[in-house]
Parts: structure tokens; C-alpha cells; sequence
């Protein structure tokens, strides 16, 4: 890639999150790189934009800061003309940040006096409206997201939640605004920067309210946002919308799906897949606690199943369950254990013949993708809103090849699970 030719620098605080941006990006008519960690080197090949994901959403704010500044400095190596900083739609982070923490310091190293964020996805029924996030019809705080097990939610007012992680004043961009276009927008934003505000939350309803922020933050040297806005950026380039998503290699080897989300669409999606009578493991959190090798008994009892078809390794609960869980271990370690007992079986069934993997949730997706020692990947064809295939030939894939598809963990219709491998054949 030539310096100057990118046009767009993302930094997504999760792996699901990422190819969210990604898939959003391809659709817009941007083509477009996902690698996972900061490279090492210059990418070669020309692209339009890159989406670096990291695995920030919920370490300390510090190491989220430093993380992310890294991946700007890799960004304006190879010439990227706007940076998006990819967040949740559901705007997960803590007290703590990261939202606000990361954005600000992207601000100071960009020199950037003023920015939006809005998680708005209307596609998948994220929308922001005088400030409040709804997911479908409910407020945030009603969703099930106050019941995530690393960042509950218990706020919808997007201007309270981020002005709390802060010093900069945050403000709104309403609807009726964004309704006007983008001039109306820009004007807002002029006045608001006049007040002294520094990052304002943006209303949005629709599409049409992001392709009119799209035209509106052209100039902005810096974005946060969910993958929503998006689909208003390739315009400013000149490129259109394509259904045409790139295609990937045949699909190949076995097929398996590894699921360490607790949101409620996928508690609704392991559901679905056990009812149908296929093969599922559900893992015991107690039981990697005390030490015991659950990673290697999911992956003999999966060798038998895998030739039949998908099979399914879970850890996921019901909220009270989660509680349980964690109050024993405490949150983060209780995370990490489950993440680090998924990671191994989900790198223990690519070296047992697993070619199409699907892996349910963000964090979990965060640390199977590492232990798989991923580090770019191609975008596909789209499942379901906001999750596409991906292709990777690195790592452990390296010989072979691996379709991979991240799932965030409240995207997906029900049968997700079995019919994503359907749109592979
Ligand atoms: N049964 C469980 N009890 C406690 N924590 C769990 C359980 N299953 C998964 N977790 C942890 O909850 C977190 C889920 O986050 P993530 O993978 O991003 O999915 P989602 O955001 O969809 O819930 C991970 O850190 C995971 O290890
Ligand atoms: O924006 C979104 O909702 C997703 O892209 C995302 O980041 C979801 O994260 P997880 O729920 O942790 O998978």
C-alpha cells in the first residue's frame, strides 16, 4: 500500500466489532483489510480502508489508550486520511471508559478540536434518539445489557454515560438536526465547538440520518462511532454502495462453532441449536476454575461428532448464572479463565481438521482469534446484519485456510448457528 492511499484508518475495540466495520465498509464499496493486533509491518496491496482490531473494551483505560495510539501511529504510517474509532452499538464500556479515555487522547494526537460518536445501527435496531440508545424497542438499560457480564449497561443517556468518562464537554447532535442534512449538521457542530463542547453524541433513526452524518463528518480528521456510520463514509470518496461482497476461497474442512457470549441472542442461538438436536459441550466455569482440563474433554468429545456436521462448545449462561460465576471469581478473572479454556478449543479443533468456525462474542472472538495467530483477514459474504465469513491464511490457518465468522454477541437471527454454514456451500 502506498502512503496517501488510505482512505480510512479504523481502530475497533473488539474482534466481532471490527468485522462489523468491515462488513459495513465492503457494502459502502470500500475495499478493505481487517488486521487483528497492530502489524508488524506495511500492509502491501492497495485497499481503501483497514480496520485494526484490538481487544480494548474492557482492559485498564491506560493500556485501551496506549493500545489504540499504537494502532493511529501504524494508520498514519500508511497514509490514513480519516480515522474511525469502531465502539459497541450498544456503547459497552465502563465508568471507567474506554469510549471517552481512547477518543480523547485520539483527539489530542490528532489535533482534532471536535468529534461525534453515535452507536446508531439502525439495520440491526440500534437507535439513538435525543441521546438515548434503544435496542429495538427498549432503552439500553432495559435491552438485557444491564445484565452484561463485563460492561453493564445501566444508563441509555449516551450524553451522560460518555460525559462521565471525560474532561471534555460532551454534547448532542439531535434528530431534528441530523433530519436537515448535512449542512444543518455542520452548523450545529460549529456552534456546539463555539460552546466549548468537544465530542457530541449523534442522533440518528434511519439510514438516510447516517449517509446524512457521513457527508456531515467529511472533515473530521477523527469518528467514533458503532459500524452504523459507515455506510456514510465511501461516498465522500466517490464510491458507491455494492452488493457485490468480496469473494473468498471455497470452503473447506470441518465445521464447528465455539460460543462464549452471554447476550441474549445468543442464549436464544445455542437454544435453537440443542433443540435441533445437534451436538453441543457446554463448558463448566467451576470446572476450569479448579484446574481441570475442560478444553481437552470438548475437544474429545467433539472429534467423534465433527464429521457429521457442525458441533457446538458453549459456555454460555443466563444472566444468574453469570452473577454465580462471577462473584466467586470476581469479573475479570472469571472472563479470562473462560476466554483462555475457549481460545484452547477453538485452536484445538483448527489442528483436528475445523476449516469453518464460527465464535460467538466479542471478547471470546478477541481471545480465540489470537491463540489461532490470525493477524489479517479477508471480508466476505454477509450472514446476517453486521456478521460476514472472513478468510484467513495466517497462523494456524496458514497451510489450509479458515473461514472464520465472528459474531457480536447480540447479532444473528435464532437458527444462526446451522445456517451460517448453509451461505458457505
Ligand atoms: N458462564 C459464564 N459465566 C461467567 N462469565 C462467562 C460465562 N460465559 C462466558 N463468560 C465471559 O463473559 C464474557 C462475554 O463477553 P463476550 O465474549 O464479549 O460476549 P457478549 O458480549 O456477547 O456477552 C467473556 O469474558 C466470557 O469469558
Ligand atoms: O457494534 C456492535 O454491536 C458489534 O460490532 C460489537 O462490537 C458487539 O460486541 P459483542 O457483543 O461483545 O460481540
Amino acid at each position: 500500500m502506498s502512503a496517501g492511499a488510505l482512505k480510512l484508518g479504523c481502530i475497533a475495540d473488539d474482534f466481532t466489532g471490527a468485522t462489523d466495520l468491515a462488513n459495513n465498509l465492503v457494502r459502502a464499496g470500500m475495499r478493505v483489510l481487517q488486521a487483528n493486533g497492530v502489524p508488524a509491518q506495511p500492509l502491501e496491496g492497495e485497499v481503501d480502508a483497514v480496520v485494526v482490531a484490538l481487544k480494548s473494551r474492557t482492559i485498564p483505560a491506560a493500556d485501551a489508550v496506549a493500545q489504540s495510539l499504537a494502532a493511529l501511529r501504524w494508520l498514519q504510517a500508511q497514509g490514513a486520511g480519516q480515522v474511525y474509532f469502531k465502539i459497541c452499538s450498544t456503547f459497552d464500556s465502563t465508568p471507567a471508559g474506554n469510549i471517552g479515555p481512547v477518543t480523547e487522547a485520539l483527539m489530542d494526537a490528532l489535533g482534532c478540536g471536535f468529534t461525534i460518536a453515535t452507536p446508531a445501527f439502525p439495520d440491526n435496531g440500534r437507535t439513538v434518539v435525543k441521546g438515548h440508545l434503544f435496542v429495538g424497542d427498549a432503552l439500553l438499560n432495559e435491552s438485557g445489557m444491564q445484565n452484561h457480564p463485563l460492561t453493564p449497561m445501566t444508563d441509555a443517556n449516551l450524553v451522560r454515560v460518555l460525559q462521565a468518562q471525560c474532561p471534555r464537554r460532551v454534547g448532542l447532535i439531535d434528530h431534528r438536526v441530523v433530519a436537515r442534512g448535512p449542512q444543518a449538521i455542520r452548523d450545529r457542530m460549529a456552534e456546539l465547538r463555539a460552546q466549548g463542547v468537544g465530542i457530541a453524541i449523534a442522533d440518528a433513526l434511519s439510514n438516510d440520518d447516517l449517509l446524512r452524518l457521513g457527508a456531515a463528518v467529511a472533515g473530521l480528521p477523527l469518528v467514533t462511532a458503532g459500524s452504523g456510520l459507515a455506510i456514510g463514509l465511501p461516498a465522500n470518496h466517490g464510491l458507491a454502495p455494492s452488493g457485490q461482497a468480496s469473494a473468498l476461497p471455497p470452503a473447506q474442512g470441518l465445521q464447528a462453532v465455539v460460543s462464549g457470549s452471554c447476550s441474549l441472542a445468543t442464549q436464544r442461538q445455542v437454544a435453537h441449536f440443542i433443540a435441533a438436536g445437534r451436538p453441543a459441550f457446554a463448558v463448566d466455569p467451576l470446572r476450569i476454575a479448579a484446574g481441570e482440563d475442560v478444553a481437552g474433554e470438548a475437544l474429545a468429545w467433539a472429534a467423534p461428532c465433527l464429521p457429521q456436521g457442525p458441533v457446538l462448545v458453549y459456555s454460555t449462561a443466563a444472566a444468574e448464572q453469570v452473577r454465580a460465576v462471577q462473584s466467586r471469581f470476581g469479573t475479570a478473572q472469571a472472563g479470562e479463565r473462560i476466554e483462555g479454556a475457549l481460545a484452547a478449543v477453538a485452536r484445538g479443533l483448527v489442528e483436528r481438521g475445523v476449516g469453518q468456525l464460527v465464535v460467538a462474542g466479542g471478547e471470546t472472538s478477541g481471545a480465540c482469534v489470537q491463540a489461532l495467530g490470525v493477524a489479517q483477514m479477508r471480508i466476505g459474504p454477509q450472514i446476517d446484519t453486521g456478521v460476514p465469513w472472513c478468510h484467513a491464511w495466517t497462523g494456524a490457518a496458514r497451510d489450509t485456510g479458515l473461514h472464520l465468522a465472528l459474531k457480536s454477541g447480540n447479532f444473528g437471527g435464532e437458527d444462526f448457528f446451522s445456517r451460517a454454514f448453509q451461505g458457505l456451500r
